[in-house]
This record gives C-alpha cells, sequence and structure tokens, in this order.
C-alpha cells in the first residue's frame, strides 16, 4: 500500500504544470476508505495565484467527498535529501486531523516516514476555534 502511494504521488509529480519554477511536485493521499488521491503543483503567470501540489490533492479529494485521511506521500525532484511540504500544506493537511502518516518520496522511490505531529508540533486547530 505505501508502495502503491509512493508510485502514485510520482506518477503525478511527472503531471505537474510548472512552467515558472521548473520545480515539480506531486502529492498522494490515502482516505480513511482506502482511495488514493493525487495532486501535482499547478502555477501561475501571476506566481502567487500557484497552489502546491499537497493542497491540490487535499481539495481534490473533498469535492470527491473524502474529508478522512490517515496517510499522505509527497515527493519532488530533489535526490540527495527528503524534502518535506511547505509550511502552508502542512496547515492545510492539519485542518483535516493530526493523525497523518507523512511519506516524504524521493526521485527513486525511496522514501523517509514521518508524521504531521513531527512536521507541525504546537499547531493552530479547528478544536482551537470549537472552544469559543
Ligand atoms: O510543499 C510544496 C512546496 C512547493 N510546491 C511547489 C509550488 C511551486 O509550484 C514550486 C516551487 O515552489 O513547488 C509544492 O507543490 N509543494
Ligand atoms: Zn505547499
Amino acid at each position: 500500500l505505501v508502495q502503491e502511494l509512493v508510485s502514485k504521488c510520482l506518477k503525478a509529480r511527472d503531471l505537474a504544470y510548472c512552467p515558472y519554477s521548473h520545480f515539480p511536485v506531486g502529492a498522494a493521499l490515502l482516505t480513511a476508505d482506502g482511495a488514493i488521491v493525487t495532486g501535482c503543483n499547478v502555477e501561475n503567470a501571476s506566481f502567487g495565484l500557484t497552489v502546491c501540489a499537497e493542497r491540490v490533492a487535499v481539495q481534490r479529494a473533498v469535492v470527491e467527498g473524502h474529508r478522512r485521511f490517515t496517510a499522505i506521500a509527497v515527493t519532488c525532484d530533489i535526490e540527495d535529501s527528503f524534502v518535506g511540504p511547505c509550511g502552508a500544506c502542512r496547515q492545510v493537511l492539519m485542518e483535516f486531523g493530526s493523525d497523518w502518516t507523512v511519506y516524504l518520496t524521493k526521485p527513486d522511490g525511496s522514501y523517509r516516514r514521518t508524521s504531521l505531529r513531527e512536521l507541525l508540533p504546537l499547531a493552530f486547530t479547528p478544536e482551537h476555534l470549537a472552544k469559543k
């Protein structure tokens, strides 16, 4: 299953629309019911409108009816280190629970397993709004 998640995030990366940065990113989400939803970064000539691969995957999953996730694999083109999602994406993942496994994946398919809790400690979450 991890292998499938990893290979799907690599495939999604190959679909990235990144004519400005030339930095393709792929993501593959595993939903609680076992579906896999992918995303790639989609850039824009107005640079600030770019959306990261991780957020494309989450938004796509939500509109397909998924709100419960257990894992995400992410990958870019960097071969010599494991690269984590940007801060904005960590926060967007946290919106859908803190209990995520995150697989930081290299182009060769090797991965480092981490967690959203580790990537975004002391997070602000929907529960904080619920307390008001
Ligand atoms: O977590 C990240 C960080 C960056 N990017 C994309 C955005 C932009 O298109 C390119 C360079 O920042 O990489 C992602 O998709 N996810
Ligand atoms: Zn991001």
